[in-house]
């Protein structure tokens, strides 16, 4: 058995970051009935692990497994890291602002798709929609009109539970036209109020959408709630890069770290022939990424589907999860945990990763 854990090493060794393979906390292999059964523990969730690797790395595992079967399974196990600045915020383990420099890039609809694509690797997962001038995550989600239940002597708000996530939204609590006469300073206010007051619970992140551009509310965020990383969200076009650049700088200057870029609406695909057409240009995401040395963590297409899915409130990766698009969010949830992971240990001292034959 020995020998096939060293395989299982050379195998998940030398793939790289976008793979997500490079490191794990432990390995288990074991044999019943023919069949080899591997374990692998992340500190990230990471439960599509096997799909990633590619052909040659599976057929290498076979061939160590000479004839048996082999199962992998993948396992995560997170590492706290917040302080317990906020304390409903005491068991999440990780808080991450989805931004924009520039609004209608789809922040929203990566936000709610990254928060269910993470579900889907493994991970308990809220969501807080900061967009107080333009909440649309419960529209999104198919909980508009819901109320969230007062707890605590009616001092705190139970979030709404969808699609098995949580979630809180001023969109909940406030009728749309009631927001977008708010100043600057009274919403910052509202999004206290609801990372303070609401029972978030266990989670393993705090998905939170943020509204667009560089204001009082990503300023309050940074402040009051102890933020693991930021990720950016733009399309390619110059005007939107041209945002996201003032959107990454903006998170480097409040010390919140920003795990990566994601560009949306990157290209679109000809449903007859597959041909990608670069409609909005091509690599503008990649190429502030590497202006900021920061990594390209993903790329959805502009498709229909997309667009339809989180009108039906039922987004692409619950109402298609088999679907091409639903692999790349997943993809994308998965390299983002595991540079917010990767993040933290550069900053904090190295785990010690327990690999060791046993
Ligand atoms: N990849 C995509 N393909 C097709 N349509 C998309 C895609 N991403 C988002 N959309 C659509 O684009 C519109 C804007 O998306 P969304 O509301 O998520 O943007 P936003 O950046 O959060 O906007 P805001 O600045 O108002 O907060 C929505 O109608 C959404 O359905």
């Amino acid at each position: 058995m020995s020998d096939f854990k060293a395989a299982v090493l050379q195998v998940i060794e030398p793939v790289t970051q976008v793979t997500l393979g490079s490191l794990c906390l432990d390995i288990n292999v074991q044999e019943t009935a023919g069949t080899i059964h591997v374990t692998l523990i992340f500190p990230f969730p990471n439960k599509g692990f096997w799909q990633r690797l590619d052909d040659v790395q599976k057929q290498r595992l076979y061939d160590a497994a000479a004839g048996k079967q082999v199962e992998v399974e993948a396992q995560h196990e997170s590492v706290a890291t917040l302080g317990e600045r906020l304390p409903s915020l005491a068991k999440v383990k990780n808080v991450i602002a989805v931004s924009s420099g520039k609004g209608g890039v789809g922040k929203s609809t990566t936000a709610v798709n990254l928060a269910l694509a993470l579900q889907q690797e493994g991970a308990k997962v809220a969501l807080l929609d900061a967009d107080i001038y333009g909440p649309s995550l419960p529209l999104m989600l198919g909980c508009e009109g819901q109320t969230p239940a007062l707890a605590d002597g009616e001092k705190m708000m139970i979030p709404i539970s969808t699609h098995g996530l949580v979630v809180n939204s001023v969109g909940f609590l406030v009728a749309a036209d009631t927001a977008t006469v708010w100043r600057g300073p009274m919403a910052a206010g509202v999004l206290q109020q609801l990372l303070r007051d609401t029972i978030w619970g266990e989670a393993d992140y705090l998905i939170v959408d943020m509204p667009p551009g560089t204001g009082d509310i990503q300023l309050t965020l940074a402040q009051v709630a102890p933020v693991s990383a930021a990720v950016i969200v733009t399309t390619p076009q110059t005007i939107a890069l041209a945002d996201a650049v003032k959107g990454i700088a903006m998170f480097q200057k409040v010390d919140v770290p920003v795990a990566g870029v994601i560009e949306n609406m990157s290209f679109h695909a000809c449903s007859n022939c597959g041909h990608h057409d670069y409609l909005f240009g091509k690599d503008g995401g990649k190429r502030i990424a590497d202006l900021y040395d920061v990594p390209l963590l993903g790329a959805l297409p502009l498709d229909r589907q997309i667009g339809d899915d989180v009108d039906d409130g039922n987004p692409t990766v619950v109402a298609e999860p088999d679907s091409l698009l639903a692999t790349i969010y997943r993809d994308t949830a998965a390299a983002m945990a595991y540079h917010v992971w990767l993040g933290q240990q550069q900053q904090a001292d190295p785990v010690a990763i327990d690999i060791s034959d046993d």
